[in-house]
Protein backbone atom coordinates (compact mmCIF):
# COMPACT_ATOMS: atom_id res chain seq x y z
CA UNK A 1 0.00 0.00 0.00
CA UNK A 2 2.98 2.47 0.70
CA UNK A 3 4.32 2.57 -2.57
CA UNK A 4 0.55 2.48 -4.20
CA UNK A 5 0.70 6.25 -5.01
CA UNK A 6 4.04 5.31 -7.24
CA UNK A 7 1.77 3.28 -9.56
CA UNK A 8 0.78 4.17 -13.28
CA UNK A 9 1.27 6.81 -15.19
CA UNK A 10 3.83 10.00 -14.38
CA UNK A 11 5.04 12.39 -17.02
CA UNK A 12 8.42 13.31 -17.02
CA UNK A 13 7.74 17.38 -16.38
CA UNK A 14 9.03 19.55 -19.13
CA UNK A 15 10.83 22.82 -18.45
CA UNK A 16 8.78 25.97 -19.42
CA UNK A 17 10.32 28.55 -20.15
CA UNK A 18 9.41 32.43 -21.25
CA UNK A 19 10.20 33.66 -24.59
CA UNK A 20 13.76 35.40 -23.70
CA UNK A 21 14.26 31.53 -22.62
CA UNK A 22 14.13 32.01 -18.58
CA UNK A 23 12.11 29.54 -16.34
CA UNK A 24 8.24 30.96 -16.08
CA UNK A 25 6.38 30.28 -13.67
CA UNK A 26 3.08 31.14 -15.10
CA UNK A 27 4.05 28.41 -17.78
CA UNK A 28 5.11 26.05 -15.61
CA UNK A 29 1.68 26.71 -13.34
CA UNK A 30 -0.22 25.97 -17.09
CA UNK A 31 1.77 23.00 -17.56
CA UNK A 32 0.69 21.68 -14.20
CA UNK A 33 -3.11 22.30 -14.27
CA UNK A 34 -2.99 20.65 -18.05
CA UNK A 35 -1.42 17.64 -16.38
CA UNK A 36 -3.95 17.83 -13.30
CA UNK A 37 -6.61 17.70 -15.64
CA UNK A 38 -5.64 15.18 -17.46
CA UNK A 39 -5.54 13.06 -14.17
CA UNK A 40 -2.24 11.69 -14.11
CA UNK A 41 -0.78 9.91 -11.62
CA UNK A 42 2.19 11.93 -10.74
CA UNK A 43 4.92 13.87 -12.28
CA UNK A 44 8.49 13.29 -12.23
CA UNK A 45 10.28 16.84 -11.87
CA UNK A 46 14.10 17.81 -13.48
CA UNK A 47 14.63 15.28 -15.01
CA UNK A 48 16.03 14.54 -18.78
CA UNK A 49 12.88 16.05 -20.53
CA UNK A 50 13.05 19.29 -17.64
CA UNK A 51 15.93 19.77 -19.91
CA UNK A 52 18.06 19.81 -16.08
CA UNK A 53 20.97 19.33 -17.21
CA UNK A 54 20.98 22.60 -19.01
CA UNK A 55 19.77 24.27 -16.16
CA UNK A 56 21.64 26.18 -12.72
CA UNK A 57 20.95 25.13 -9.34
CA UNK A 58 18.84 27.63 -8.76
CA UNK A 59 16.58 27.52 -11.86
CA UNK A 60 15.95 24.05 -10.76
CA UNK A 61 15.06 24.83 -7.10
CA UNK A 62 12.93 27.27 -8.54
CA UNK A 63 11.16 24.66 -10.84
CA UNK A 64 11.11 22.17 -7.82
CA UNK A 65 9.25 25.18 -5.65
CA UNK A 66 6.86 25.67 -8.86
CA UNK A 67 5.78 22.63 -9.19
CA UNK A 68 5.34 21.51 -5.36
CA UNK A 69 3.30 25.07 -4.59
CA UNK A 70 0.50 24.00 -7.22
CA UNK A 71 0.93 20.47 -7.03
CA UNK A 72 1.29 18.92 -4.11
CA UNK A 73 -1.60 16.96 -2.51
CA UNK A 74 -2.37 16.99 -5.87
CA UNK A 75 -0.69 14.04 -6.96
CA UNK A 76 2.50 12.17 -6.25
CA UNK A 77 5.53 14.22 -6.96
CA UNK A 78 9.20 12.84 -7.59
CA UNK A 79 12.21 15.26 -7.81
CA UNK A 80 14.97 14.72 -9.90
CA UNK A 81 18.21 15.81 -7.76
CA UNK A 82 20.80 13.84 -10.25
CA UNK A 83 23.29 16.98 -10.41
CA UNK A 84 27.25 16.87 -11.85
CA UNK A 85 28.34 17.11 -8.17
CA UNK A 86 27.21 15.29 -5.18
CA UNK A 87 27.03 19.15 -3.32
CA UNK A 88 24.49 20.36 -5.74
CA UNK A 89 22.37 17.00 -5.80
CA UNK A 90 22.29 17.02 -2.21
CA UNK A 91 21.30 20.63 -2.04
CA UNK A 92 18.93 19.56 -4.50
CA UNK A 93 17.44 17.14 -2.22
CA UNK A 94 17.40 19.12 0.69
CA UNK A 95 15.06 21.84 -0.81
CA UNK A 96 12.54 18.90 -2.50
CA UNK A 97 12.68 17.43 1.05
CA UNK A 98 11.70 20.92 2.37
CA UNK A 99 8.88 21.43 -0.17
CA UNK A 100 7.27 18.02 1.01
CA UNK A 101 8.22 16.02 -2.21
CA UNK A 102 6.90 12.40 -2.18
CA UNK A 103 10.60 10.73 -3.25
CA UNK A 104 13.83 11.35 -4.88
CA UNK A 105 15.29 10.37 -8.12
CA UNK A 106 19.06 10.88 -9.29
CA UNK A 107 20.82 9.35 -12.45
CA UNK A 108 24.02 8.08 -12.04
CA UNK A 109 27.60 10.90 -12.02
CA UNK A 110 28.11 11.87 -15.19
CA UNK A 111 30.98 12.82 -17.44
CA UNK A 112 33.82 11.04 -15.39
CA UNK A 113 33.18 7.32 -16.21
CA UNK A 114 33.39 6.33 -12.14
CA UNK A 115 33.62 2.84 -10.84
CA UNK A 116 30.26 1.40 -8.21
CA UNK A 117 32.01 1.98 -5.69
CA UNK A 118 32.20 5.99 -6.66
CA UNK A 119 28.25 5.85 -8.12
CA UNK A 120 27.51 3.42 -5.09
CA UNK A 121 28.98 6.81 -2.67
CA UNK A 122 27.20 8.90 -4.96
CA UNK A 123 23.62 7.83 -4.29
CA UNK A 124 23.99 7.32 -1.03
CA UNK A 125 25.10 10.41 0.15
CA UNK A 126 21.78 11.65 -1.62
CA UNK A 127 20.16 9.10 0.23
CA UNK A 128 21.34 9.90 3.13
CA UNK A 129 20.85 13.97 2.87
CA UNK A 130 17.20 13.64 3.55
CA UNK A 131 14.27 11.33 5.12
CA UNK A 132 13.12 10.98 1.57
CA UNK A 133 12.87 7.79 -0.16
CA UNK A 134 14.81 7.42 -3.15
CA UNK A 135 14.27 5.81 -6.83
CA UNK A 136 17.39 4.96 -8.72
CA UNK A 137 17.38 6.08 -12.19
CA UNK A 138 19.28 3.60 -14.95
CA UNK A 139 19.68 5.62 -18.49
CA UNK A 140 22.65 4.12 -20.38
CA UNK A 141 22.20 5.77 -23.42
CA UNK A 142 22.28 8.99 -22.22
CA UNK A 143 24.64 8.52 -18.89
CA UNK A 144 27.03 5.83 -20.09
CA UNK A 145 26.72 3.88 -16.95
CA UNK A 146 24.64 0.77 -16.69
CA UNK A 147 22.98 -0.36 -13.38
CA UNK A 148 23.92 -4.02 -12.43
CA UNK A 149 21.17 -6.16 -10.43
CA UNK A 150 24.27 -6.70 -7.96
CA UNK A 151 24.52 -3.09 -7.12
CA UNK A 152 20.74 -2.62 -7.30
CA UNK A 153 20.91 -5.19 -4.61
CA UNK A 154 22.96 -3.45 -2.58
CA UNK A 155 21.40 -0.51 -2.72
CA UNK A 156 18.17 -2.06 -1.62
CA UNK A 157 19.66 -3.14 1.68
CA UNK A 158 18.88 1.05 2.41
CA UNK A 159 14.57 0.50 3.47
CA UNK A 160 14.66 3.98 1.81
CA UNK A 161 15.65 2.52 -1.64
CA UNK A 162 12.25 2.41 -3.08
CA UNK A 163 12.77 1.20 -7.06
CA UNK A 164 14.11 2.11 -10.51
CA UNK A 165 13.25 4.29 -13.22
CA UNK A 166 14.41 2.40 -15.73
CA UNK A 167 15.38 3.33 -19.53
CA UNK A 168 17.49 1.45 -20.24
CA UNK A 169 15.66 -0.24 -24.07
CA UNK A 170 15.83 -4.15 -22.72
CA UNK A 171 12.17 -5.12 -21.24
CA UNK A 172 14.64 -8.26 -19.89
CA UNK A 173 16.40 -5.43 -17.39
CA UNK A 174 12.24 -4.84 -16.13
CA UNK A 175 12.29 -7.99 -15.57
CA UNK A 176 15.72 -8.45 -13.74
CA UNK A 177 15.29 -5.74 -11.93
CA UNK A 178 11.93 -7.03 -10.72
CA UNK A 179 13.01 -10.10 -9.57
CA UNK A 180 15.84 -8.77 -7.98
CA UNK A 181 13.56 -6.22 -5.73
CA UNK A 182 10.00 -8.33 -5.24
CA UNK A 183 6.38 -6.70 -5.04
CA UNK A 184 8.26 -4.12 -1.88
CA UNK A 185 9.78 -2.33 -4.84
CA UNK A 186 8.28 -0.06 -7.81
CA UNK A 187 10.39 -1.02 -11.24
CA UNK A 188 9.15 1.95 -13.93
CA UNK A 189 9.18 1.57 -17.29
CA UNK A 190 11.49 4.36 -19.17
CA UNK A 191 11.19 3.74 -22.77
CA UNK A 192 7.47 5.04 -23.91
CA UNK A 193 7.54 2.99 -27.20
CA UNK A 194 7.25 -0.32 -25.06
CA UNK A 195 5.28 1.09 -22.24
CA UNK A 196 2.89 -2.21 -22.80
CA UNK A 197 6.22 -4.41 -22.96
CA UNK A 198 7.62 -3.00 -19.94
CA UNK A 199 4.31 -3.42 -17.68
CA UNK A 200 4.29 -7.00 -18.60
CA UNK A 201 7.50 -7.85 -17.79
CA UNK A 202 6.61 -6.94 -14.37
CA UNK A 203 6.72 -2.72 -14.56
CA UNK A 204 4.83 -0.86 -12.25
CA UNK A 205 3.96 2.08 -14.25
CA UNK A 206 5.65 4.50 -15.94
CA UNK A 207 7.96 8.01 -16.40
CA UNK A 208 7.96 8.97 -19.91
CA UNK A 209 9.07 11.92 -21.74
CA UNK A 210 6.16 11.68 -24.16
CA UNK A 211 3.30 11.01 -21.80
CA UNK A 212 2.94 14.72 -21.47
CA UNK A 213 1.99 15.35 -25.26
CA UNK A 214 -0.26 12.40 -25.29
CA UNK A 215 -1.50 11.55 -21.72
CA UNK A 216 -5.02 10.25 -22.77
CA UNK A 217 -2.99 7.72 -24.68
CA UNK A 218 -0.64 6.22 -21.84
CA UNK A 219 -3.46 6.60 -19.26
CA UNK A 220 -5.75 4.42 -21.75
CA UNK A 221 -3.00 2.12 -22.72
CA UNK A 222 -2.55 1.26 -18.62
CA UNK A 223 -6.36 0.77 -18.42
CA UNK A 224 -6.17 -1.68 -21.14
CA UNK A 225 -3.23 -3.55 -19.20
CA UNK A 226 -4.83 -3.70 -15.84
CA UNK A 227 -8.39 -5.32 -17.74
CA UNK A 228 -6.08 -7.24 -19.08
CA UNK A 229 -7.52 -6.40 -22.59
CA UNK A 230 -3.87 -7.44 -24.33
CA UNK A 231 -4.72 -6.86 -27.89
CA UNK A 232 -5.90 -3.20 -27.35
CA UNK A 233 -3.29 -2.93 -25.53
CA UNK A 234 -0.90 -3.42 -28.80
CA UNK A 235 -2.78 -1.60 -30.82
CA UNK A 236 -3.00 1.67 -28.77
CA UNK A 237 1.10 0.85 -28.36
CA UNK A 238 1.54 0.79 -32.13
CA UNK A 239 -0.14 3.73 -32.56
CA UNK A 240 1.39 5.51 -29.78
CA UNK A 241 4.84 4.71 -31.52
CA UNK A 242 3.44 6.08 -35.09
CA UNK A 243 3.40 9.09 -32.87
CA UNK A 244 6.73 8.86 -30.54
CA UNK A 245 8.83 8.36 -34.57
CA UNK A 246 7.02 11.04 -35.95
CA UNK A 247 8.18 13.41 -32.86
CA UNK A 248 11.89 12.31 -33.11
CA UNK A 249 12.06 12.88 -36.95
CA UNK A 250 11.70 16.50 -37.73
CA UNK A 251 14.40 18.96 -37.68
CA UNK A 252 13.72 20.44 -34.16
CA UNK A 253 14.71 18.16 -30.97
CA UNK A 254 11.91 15.75 -29.69
CA UNK A 255 11.39 18.08 -26.59
CA UNK A 256 10.72 21.39 -28.95
CA UNK A 257 8.16 19.43 -31.19
CA UNK A 258 6.35 18.20 -28.04
CA UNK A 259 6.64 21.72 -26.93
CA UNK A 260 5.00 22.73 -30.35
CA UNK A 261 2.28 20.10 -29.91
CA UNK A 262 1.46 20.87 -26.16
CA UNK A 263 1.08 24.44 -27.63
CA UNK A 264 -1.41 23.54 -30.35
CA UNK A 265 -3.47 21.77 -27.80
CA UNK A 266 -3.46 24.95 -25.63
CA UNK A 267 -0.41 25.22 -23.22
CA UNK A 268 2.17 27.49 -23.79
CA UNK A 269 5.60 26.24 -22.03
CA UNK A 270 8.07 28.20 -24.45
CA UNK A 271 10.84 25.79 -26.49
CA UNK A 272 13.72 24.45 -25.52
CA UNK A 273 17.22 25.69 -24.81
CA UNK A 274 20.39 24.86 -27.18
CA UNK A 275 22.48 23.17 -28.14
CA UNK A 276 18.73 21.40 -28.26
CA UNK A 277 17.33 22.75 -31.22
CA UNK A 278 14.21 24.50 -31.85
CA UNK A 279 11.23 23.66 -34.48
CA UNK A 280 12.11 24.56 -37.78
CA UNK A 281 9.49 26.06 -40.19
CA UNK A 282 9.28 23.34 -42.32
CA UNK A 283 7.98 21.51 -39.33
CA UNK A 284 5.68 23.75 -38.88
CA UNK A 285 2.95 22.07 -41.60
CA UNK A 286 3.83 18.75 -39.67
CA UNK A 287 3.39 19.12 -36.36
CA UNK A 288 0.11 19.71 -37.43
CA UNK A 289 -0.09 16.29 -38.83
CA UNK A 290 1.08 14.79 -35.20
CA UNK A 291 -1.46 16.46 -33.43
CA UNK A 292 -3.97 15.14 -36.11
CA UNK A 293 -2.31 11.62 -35.10
CA UNK A 294 -2.84 11.86 -31.46
CA UNK A 295 -6.69 13.66 -31.81
CA UNK A 296 -7.78 10.80 -34.30
CA UNK A 297 -5.73 8.05 -31.49
CA UNK A 298 -7.44 9.74 -28.75
CA UNK A 299 -11.15 9.21 -30.54
CA UNK A 300 -10.38 5.72 -31.26
CA UNK A 301 -9.44 4.66 -28.08
CA UNK A 302 -10.29 6.94 -24.91
CA UNK A 303 -14.53 6.83 -25.86
C1 LIG B 1 16.33 8.48 -23.32
C2 LIG B 1 15.12 9.20 -22.86
O1 LIG B 1 15.04 10.39 -22.92
N1 LIG B 1 14.13 8.46 -22.38
C3 LIG B 1 12.87 9.03 -21.95
C4 LIG B 1 11.75 8.38 -22.72
O2 LIG B 1 10.53 8.74 -22.17
C5 LIG B 1 11.82 8.84 -24.16
O3 LIG B 1 11.66 10.23 -24.22
C6 LIG B 1 10.73 8.21 -24.98
O4 LIG B 1 10.78 6.82 -24.81
C7 LIG B 1 10.84 8.58 -26.46
O5 LIG B 1 11.97 7.99 -27.04
C8 LIG B 1 12.64 8.82 -20.49
O6 LIG B 1 12.98 7.53 -20.10
C9 LIG B 1 13.40 9.89 -19.73
C10 LIG B 1 12.55 10.63 -18.80
O7 LIG B 1 11.45 10.22 -18.56
C11 LIG B 1 13.02 11.85 -18.16
O8 LIG B 1 13.81 11.78 -17.23
O9 LIG B 1 12.62 12.91 -18.55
Amino acid sequence: MRLEKFRGIIPAFYACYDDQGDISEDRTNALCDYLYEKKVNGVYVGGSSGECIYQNLDERKAVLSYVANRLKGKMTLIAHVGAPSTRDSIALAKHAAELGYDALSAIPPIYFKLPDSSVYKYWNEIIEATPLEFIIYNIPQTTGYTLTTALFEKLLANPKVIGVKNSSMPTMDIERFKRVGGDNVIVFNGPDEQYVAGRIMGADGGIGGTYAAMPELFLQANEFFLQGKFEEAKRIQSCINDIIIALCSQNGSMYAVIKEVLNRRGVNIGSVRGPLEGISTEDLGRIDRIVTMIDEAVQEFCK
